[in-house]
């Protein structure tokens, strides 16, 4: 373990930390004490929630279009980690999928999510009817869920394929939940997984809607905001803005996955909750994540 950092009070300063860290080589093999490390700076950084002025700190990089969750790239760490932060809209989550044998290190800054983590198919504690192949896209069965965890505002989370499978949630219908991300190596490909088959499959998971604060391309910039300010000419994330937008957004149609434009996505977007704790109200079905681009088998 690790001693305790003292308290980092900006994104700027998280990153120059992390370099110190990883710079030169990143989270690599089994480096359980750069582990600790990482997760002591995700720890020290303070997200100052409820304060506008140092929320500003984060939000600047919270950019969100009304559409699916948003990876915002906010450092490309030397090529040895990537620090992102993800805007996501009500309901939504990630497909479950791998981490292509990186380190994630995550933390809430706002809302609510729920980690959702299964059994690695052909690892041993889950034996796979395909032993030993364990990265095609065969069938194993149902995947097994290992844990569930709701995340609170500030708190770290770390997985690694070694430990399993996950998705994220946003249970809430009425708010967006923001997540700071560490992936180190960073990576292109990882596999998406249908939690009903356990069926793999290869996708792109290295696209950003943005990148240092700025769009690429055509999207709307809006910043994702809970206060009435707009920030840098930004246009706050207002619910009226997100149903302006709903013309093609399939969330408010769960029951007609085939108007979600890739239907392989879209099988694999079933995060399969544990019921023990019955229903819930306030979650609403998932929507298939726009990061993720199905490539390959
Ligand atoms: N790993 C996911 C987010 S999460 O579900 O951990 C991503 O980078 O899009
Ligand atoms: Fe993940």
């Amino acid at each position: 373990m690790t001693g305790v950092s003292a308290p980092i009070y900006s994104l700027k300063e998280l990153v120059a930390r992390l370099h110190e860290v990883l710079g030169d080589q990143g989270l690599v093999g089994d480096s359980e004490d750069n582990v600790d490390k990482v997760r002591d700076l995700m720890n020290a950084y303070q997200c100052d929630l409820g304060n506008v002025a140092k929320d500003e700190d984060w939000r600047q990089f919270a950019l969100y279009d009304g559409g699916r969750y948003t990876r915002n790239l906010i450092d490309s760490g030397n090529g040895k980690f990537n620090l992102l932060l993800l805007v996501w809209g009500e309901g939504q989550a990630s497909p479950i999928h791998d981490h292509a044998n990186s380190h994630c290190m995550m933390k809430l800054l706002d809302g609510e999510l729920v980690e959702t983590r299964y059994h690695m198919p052909g690892s041993p504690a889950a034996p796979s009817p395909n032993p030993g192949n364990s990265s095609s896209s065969s069938s194993s069965g149902p995947l097994e869920v290992i844990g569930e965890k709701s995340l609170s505002t500030n708190q770290v989370a770390y997985i690694h394929d070694k430990i399993g499978l996950h998705c994220m949630s946003n249970p809430d219908a009425s708010c967006k939940a923001v997540s700071l991300h560490l992936y180190s190596p960073p990576f292109d490909l990882c596999r998406v997984f249908d939690g009903r088959t356990g069926a793999a499959k290869s996708s792109f998971c290295a696209s950003y809607y943005s990148s240092s604060g700025k769009i690429d391309g055509q999207a709307q910039r809006c910043v994702y905001t809970n206060h009435s300010t707009s920030l840098d000419g930004a246009t706050p994330c207002f619910s009226s803005i997100m149903d302006d937008e709903k013309g093609s957004d399939t969330s408010s149609v769960p029951s007609s996955p085939s108007t979600i434009a890739n239907d392989d996505v879209a099988a694999m977007d079933k995060c399969v909750h544990s019921t023990s704790t019955g229903p819930d109200q306030r979650r609403r079905p998932f929507l298939p994540p726009t990061s993720y681009i199905t490539t390959t088998n």
